[in-house]
């Protein structure tokens, strides 16, 4: 069995002229926490909506969970937790109301519904807000919620784009322990965040830039090879000189 939960070789995708993300190689062992790190723009999303199954790649190859990112999208989707930026709840349902509802698209029988709600309820605080409007609930409680919704049928993996944009810190600092429990479990999380105090608990970084990977290891790694403080100023150091070198790039032709 792989070790590994995702793969991609040279992972490309086009949008006409524009290469959103160019020829992408990494590997996110099982059980990590992967940080997928860059400006806005440089490709994040575009990589994990072909991870996720919902955009078929240009070119290059890859595996979620062991399946085939170009001809096993379906099976991918329904093995993985997925949480957008902009998740999706119904504002006018109660807590309890969006779990059913997505415990009915992830075709959960009567019992395991049962169960899993009151796992999930208790692993996001939620217990006493069942009958509360989603709509009504502050960005932390909303982002909590959309996080079981996407746990419901218990993915392997789950990947989260943005999961904390926007919200407080006290409720970003709760997220992420949750998160942390998660991978405790065996989960893994691919995430991608702009917040550095987040991603330097993650286990592994990727930076990506105009759709080239530009480094990756562990954040003590990344600060060591970069000679860095910490990881924002690695963060900046990748932008300026991948820059710099455009732009050497641009004046030499
Ligand atoms: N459907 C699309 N059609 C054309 N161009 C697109 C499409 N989706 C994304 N792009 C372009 O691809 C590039 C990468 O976008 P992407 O959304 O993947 O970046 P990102 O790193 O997730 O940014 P952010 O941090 O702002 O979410 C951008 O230049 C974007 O404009």
């Amino acid at each position: 069995m792989s070790a590994a939960a995702i793969t991609c070789q040279q992972l490309t995708k086009r949008f006409g002229e524009r290469v959103a993300v160019n020829s992408l190689t990494l590997t996110v062992p099982k059980g990590s926490i992967y940080g997928f790190l860059g400006p806005n723009g440089s490709g994040k999303s575009t990589t994990i909506r072909m991870l996720c199954g919902l955009m078929t790649p240009t070119t290059g190859s890859g595996t979620v969970l062991g399946y085939d990112v170009m001809t096993q999208s379906e099976e991918i989707k329904q093995r993985i937790g997925y949480m957008s930026q902009k998740f999706s709840l119904y504002e006018d349902l109660t807590v309890e109301e969006n779990l059913d509802f997505y415990a009915g698209v992830y075709q959960l029988g009567a019992a395991e519904r049962r169960k899993r709600k009151a796992e999930l309820i208790e692993m996001a605080g939620l217990a006493g807000r069942e009958k509360q409007l989603a709509g009504s609930l502050s960005g932390g409680w909303k982002q909590r919620l959309a996080l079981s919704c996407a746990l419901l049928h218990k993915p392997e993996l789950l990947i989260l784009d943005e999961p904390t944009a926007g919200v407080d810190p006290v409720s970003r600092r709760i997220f992420w322990e949750v998160i942390h429990e998660l991978a405790e479990q065996g989960i893994t999380v691919l995430v991608t965040t702009h917040y550095m105090d987040e991603a330097q608990t993650c286990d592994w970084i990727g930076f990506i830039f105009f759709g080239n990977l530009l480094a990756e290891g562990t954040p003590q790694e990344l600060i060591g090879q970069m000679g860095a403080n910490n990881l924002e100023d690695v963060f900046i150091e990748l932008v300026r000189r991948e820059e710099a070198r455009q732009a050497a790039e641009g004046g030499a032709r």
